[in-house]
């Protein structure tokens, strides 16, 4: 049977880059090459999941310059059955695509928030007076192109497949620009050494985020992430997403875990899992 693999689409995203490269990793690993299937936001591919019209998603999670993709870890806390198989990091290489003739024609430039986020700086010295609007993917930017005013920030590889010509590259902030993606499914997978959670605290009282701390310290549990979202339900109240470099089958985690339970409202338990080693040609 063919697995499906959603992911943020129109084709030419880097989520579709993240996804290809556990496409190959699939293919060497069980000789069936799975099917990609784009979905317009980064909440409708994790409800793909969600719903079980797809076996696997692919999201982006975090990245080197702008921290965490906020959309998917609520998506994720909200849709409680979603479980992480891997996580897998690509680097991001950002160009400018426009019809225009040069940067002075540029009047409005579009493209997914993380993106316009990462090349804030070079947008602010290279097309200061310029508009940025924001959209669902990079790829869905360049539906905008048809105006020679007008100019999308994507990838190097988005513009080959829509023949676009390229203004500027690279043009993220920093160069060693990298987002980390997990591949989601409603199965628990075998593991890896990499087990991600979240919670939130019974009350917003001092030393509430201590106590669950503690319980990974005592254990020399390593912490390798720890990242705090509104709960929405009031100001100040807030979600901690943790990441620790160890499996839920170790007794020091499941005792950690056991005890979490006693200190936390809720504890979701994403999964453990192992990280993908992908050394690509070029980044993406
Ligand atoms: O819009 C895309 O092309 C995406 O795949 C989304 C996304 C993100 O949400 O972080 C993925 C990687 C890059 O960091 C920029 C954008």
């Amino acid at each position: 049977m063919t697995v499906s693999i959603a992911h943020l689409g129109p084709p030419g995203t880097y989520a579709e880059a993240a996804t290809l490269v556990y496409a190959d990793y699939l293919t060497q690993t069980t000789g069936h090459r799975p099917l990609l299937c784009p979905y317009p936001s980064i909440t409708q591919t994790l409800q793909a999941v969600a719903n079980g019209d797809v076996a696997l998603g692919v999201v982006p999670v975090e990245n080197s310059i702008e921290g965490s993709v906020t959309i998917t870890l609520d998506a994720i806390w909200k849709l409680d059955l979603i479980r992480i198989q891997k996580g897998l990091v690509l680097p991001i290489s950002h160009a400018l695509l426009s019809n225009a003739q040069g940067l002075a024609d540029i009047k409005t430039v579009y493209s997914h928030p993380q993106a316009l986020a990462q090349c804030q700086g070079w947008l602010e010295k290279f097309l200061p007076n310029v508009q940025a609007i924001p959209t669902n993917s990079t790829t869905e930017a360049l539906q905008y192109l048809q105006e020679t005013t007008t100019a999308a920030i994507a990838s190097g590889r988005a513009a080959e497949l829509y023949q676009l010509p390229i203004l500027a590259h690279p043009i993220n902030d920093y160069p060693d620009n990298c987002t980390r993606f997990w591949v989601v499914s409603l199965q628990p997978w075998p593991g890896g050494n990499y087990t991600s959670l979240a919670f939130s605290v019974p009350a917003n009282v001092p030393g509430a985020l201590v106590k669950p701390l503690q319980i990974f310290a005592q254990r020399n549990i390593n912490l390798s992430r720890i990242e705090s979202r509104p709960t929405k339900r009031s100001l100040g109240d807030y979600l901690f997403f943790i990441d620790i470099e160890a499996n839920t089958d170790h007794q020091s985690v499941r005792s950690a875990l056991q005890e979490l339970k006693t200190h936390t409202e809720t504890l979701k338990i994403f999964g453990s899992y192992s990280i993908l080693n992908h050394q690509p040609q070029s980044p993406c």
